[in-house]
């Protein structure tokens, strides 16, 4: 099934499902413009190739693109600006990634319903309003319109504009659904704070009210040193019966949120965080053994896949492999390598790329080709994007399913949201 494209007895494509809407929640408050209008009618194959190639068009100039967009939505609507942080940057490329991602998808409405969901959930933190999306909407046509220059067209007008009317309908909907089950946001005191290596601290949260999560989940966290700047950090934990969350956070240079992060907090400073999401999480029913690969902080969800099976009674085999550029980086091995020694079900090897220590030296997708195949396991993959791609691209070719590797879009450049998807179908059809 294309998106947009049903029968009439399908779920339509827009996840505006055939459960009645539930009553509108505080997310539906009047806004500045009327709540959006009755489901747009589908797009057919021809018109998302339109919307594609747009999209290509328009590529080469998309930071110009987002700088002009907030620019216009800011002036036309200058209530909005305080949903938003003060500096715009990390903001600009994420409305990028997730429209990349959305055009990627749209032919997968399956995956595209999931992501739309999962992004009108998230928005429930910024206290997002039902009424903000036509004006989000018209300043979006109004900035493709104006980047496509000629190539612009009624058409391409009114496909774009029903696709963003399916889009803000998936995302208000499930919004209000959240709403109905749980707050928005949570506040957390930090209650332990110390250095694991240099530039990387661990943090350990206790928030106000039970917050649900699974292990291998991230959370978005608002410190209170840059409002609105919401960044997103995998928690570190499988849940505790203390309530309590754990974090690791690198100092990113040049960044705004992770510095204060490390170098700044302290026990009794209080965090906000957003729901959790992420589909790095143990497959119900599943039983087969694991392989969890971590490059840097991409340890912390890893960390929490192997608590989770420790605590399910150790009943799959798990190998690990963590990876860090300098031996002083490898934070966290130790933890892993004792409980490895006391666990027969836990194997645990450390790989280290920029310096040479013997029998330790190489690449986490070096490390995979040389330890594999790992056809039958499934995998989690957690790190820098380079790493998760070449890591899952050894993984295919070694012929394991693509169905069965893991892994978040997290924190990744604007086009390799886009195209990492895509690469690895590609991989898996070879
Ligand atoms: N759920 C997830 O996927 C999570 C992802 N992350 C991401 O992980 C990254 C961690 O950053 P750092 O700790 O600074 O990592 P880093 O830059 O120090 O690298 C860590 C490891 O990844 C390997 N690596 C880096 N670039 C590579 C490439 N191009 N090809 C193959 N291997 C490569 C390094 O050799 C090293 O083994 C961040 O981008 C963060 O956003 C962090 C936590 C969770």
């Amino acid at each position: 099934m294309r998106f947009g494209r049903r029968r009439p007895d399908e779920t339509p494509a827009s996840g505006v499902a055939t459960d009645p809407a539930p009553p509108p929640g505080p997310s539906a408050a009047p806004g500045p413009h009327a709540a959006p209008t009755p489901a747009p009618a589908p797009i057919d194959d021809e018109e998302i190739a339109l919307l594609r190639a747009s999209v290509e068009l328009v590529g080469p100039l998309a930071q110009d693109l987002t700088v002009y967009f907030y620019a216009i939505l800011f002036q036309r609507h200058p209530e909005v600006r305080a949903l938003f942080p003060a500096d715009m940057d990390v903001q600009r490329d994420r409305l990028l990634r997730g429209l990349l991602r959305i055009v990627d998808l749209v032919d997968d409405p399956e995956n595209l319903v999931r992501f739309c969901s999962r992004l009108g959930r998230d928005h429930r933190k910024f206290g997002t309003l039902n009424g903000h999306y036509p004006a989000v909407g018209a300043a979006l046509l109004d900035s493709l319109a104006r980047f496509a220059g000629d190539a612009w067209s009624a058409r391409l007008a009114d496909v774009w504009s029903r696709a963003y009317g399916i889009v803000s309908q998936v995302m208000v909907q499930a919004a209000e659904e959240d709403a109905a089950v749980g707050p928005a946001t949570w506040k957390a005191d930090i209650v332990d704070h110390r250095l694991r290596g240099p530039g990387i601290a661990e943090l350990t949260l206790r928030p106000h009210s039970h917050y649900p999560f699974q292990a291998g989940q991230y959370a978005s966290v608002e410190t209170p040193w840059q409002p609105r700047a919401w960044r997103y950090y995998s928690l570190a934990n499988a849940p505790r019966e203390d309530g309590s969350l754990t974090f690791h956070v690198r100092a990113l240079q040049g960044g705004r949120v992770s510095p204060a992060l490390v170098h700044h907090a302290r026990p009794g400073d209080q965090l906000t965080l957003g729901a959790a999401q992420g589909d790095m999480v143990l497959s119900p029913g599943k039983d087969g053994d694991l392989l969890c690969v971590a490059g840097g902080t991409g340890l912390a969800p890893v960390q929490a896949l192997v608590e989770q099976t420790a605590r399910d009674g150790g009943r799959r085999f798990v190998e690990v492999f963590v990876g860090a550029r300098t031996a002083g980086e490898l934070y966290g091995l130790d933890d892993m390598l004792r409980m490895a020694q006391r666990n027969h079900w836990l194997k645990v090897r450390g790989v280290l790329s920029d310096e040479t220590v013997p029998g330790w030296r190489g690449s986490l997708p070096e490390a995979l080709r040389e330890f594999g195949p790992f056809y039958d396991h499934e995998v989690y993959l957690s790190g820098p994007v380079d790493m998760v791609t070449a890591s899952a691209r050894v993984l295919v070719r070694q012929g394991v399913a693509r169905r069965n590797i893991h892994y978040d879009p997290f924190d990744v450049p604007v086009l390799e949201a886009a195209l990492l998807p895509r690469r690895l179908r590609a991989e898996d059809e070879q």
